[in-house]
């Protein structure tokens, strides 16, 4: 394995996180504790890719990043992240056995970017995919780099901008010996060395875990949207949303940091004013449906979230339309004009 020489201080992925509003002592300990630093290559340095590059070469590892945008190359250049302007360029720049790890958006991008390394890499060389890619997806690329003598690695990620700061959380599938060799990366990348992330199961489940993580992602923020949209037509009592989601950020039974993030967006802005309400979806939430019916689980809070974004962009609701004509058809009841 490409290890750069030089130990990396121990720990130091977890003082990257000791800014962290609310650190917890570790529950386990790891017996892995490296001090290794490695090199590897970013493909892609979007939101995510560019702070996990960034969080990289904090913790003492070479990184090279790609990504087509010249002006994301620059911006990375600045924190210490060398730059290829071809993804062969990129290869050509890392020690074997090489280590990519790729933040491009999932879909037809990572499938382009899949095939055109293929014929770059040697064997031995390792992908690790840590985009939303479907699980299946990543079985499918993952049969194809097998067949090639190629490591293939998918790593469900999380943490979002907040990443570079607090750390990403890690949900790891592949090949247990290949994941052990990419150690010090996750380490680093991780709120702390030995929390955060892990190994879940073979490939395909890392991004499997994330789909889930996602679908639950979905109904908690639905559950959050609802009520505080109830606190807010109860007008006469005048509630101040920003001050009850700060009451509940502490102590109370729904704290977490995703009220967090939902107290400060409203603190921000109280009456969410200039946002459209129309709510996108990047096909985690409907994967995890899709998987749940397969299987036969119920699950009707993330269902029925997923529907709410679908219902959020049916600005001009034929069903709705329907409904009321059908109303009237049987009963005689008054359908509303629209307004011209
Ligand atoms: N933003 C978020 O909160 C999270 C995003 N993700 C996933 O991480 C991946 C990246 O997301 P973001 O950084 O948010 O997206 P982004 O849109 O900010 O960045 C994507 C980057 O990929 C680059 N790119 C496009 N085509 C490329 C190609 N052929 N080769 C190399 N680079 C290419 C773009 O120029 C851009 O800089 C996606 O799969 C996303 O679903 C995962 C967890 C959280
Ligand atoms: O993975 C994430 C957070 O955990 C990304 O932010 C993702 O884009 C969120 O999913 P969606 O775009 O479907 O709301």
């Amino acid at each position: 394995m490409n290890r750069l020489s030089g130990p990396h201080r121990a720990g130091q992925s977890r003082n990257l996180a000791a800014g962290a509003p609310r650190a917890r002592p570790p529950r386990f300990h790891s017996h892995h504790k490296r001090s290794d630093t490695m090199e590897l290559g970013m493909v892609g340095l979007g939101k995510m890719g560019a702070n996990m590059a960034e969080r990289l070469v904090q913790g003492g590892h070479k990184v090279t990043g790609f990504d087509p945008s010249a002006d994301a190359r620059k911006a990375v250049a600045a924190k210490g992240v060398a730059g290829a302007d071809s993804l062969e360029a990129l290869v050509r720049a890392l020690p074997a056995p090489r280590v990519l790890w790729l933040m491009v958006p999932a879909g037809k991008v990572t499938d382009d970017t899949v095939n055109a390394l293929l014929p770059l890499l040697s064997k031995g060389d390792t992908v690790i995919d840590g985009g939303n890619s479907n699980y299946k997806d990543t079985l499918r690329r993952a049969a194809l780099y097998d067949g090639h003598g190629l490591g293939y690695v998918d790593s469900g990620t999380s943490g979002g901008i907040w990443g570079l700061k607090e750390g990403y959380s890690m949900m790891v599938g592949g090949d247990a010996k290949t994941i052990d060799t990419l150690r010090p990366i996750f380490e680093t990348l991780a709120p702390a060395a030995d929390r955060g992330w892990g190994r879940v199961g073979p490939v395909g489940s890392g991004h499997f875990t994330k789909m889930v993580h996602n679908g639950i992602e979905y109904g908690l923020m639905q559950a959050y949207a609802e009520g505080f949209s109830i606190l807010a037509h109860k007008k006469e009592f005048g509630l101040d949303l920003h001050q009850v989601g700060e009451i509940w950020r502490y102590g109370s039974v729904v704290r977490s940091w995703l009220l967090d993030l939902t107290t400060d967006a409203l603190g921000k802005n109280p009456t969410m004013d200039g946002i459209a309400p129309y709510v996108v979806d990047s096909g985690e939430g409907r994967w995890t449906v899709d998987e749940a019916i397969d299987l036969d689980v119920p699950a009707p809070i993330i269902t029925a979230s997923l529907i709410e974004r679908l219902r959020s962009r049916d600005t001009d609701s034929f069903s709705d339309k329907l409904l009321a004509a059908m109303r009237n058809e049987f009963g005689g009841h008054a359908i509303k004009s629209e307004a011209k």
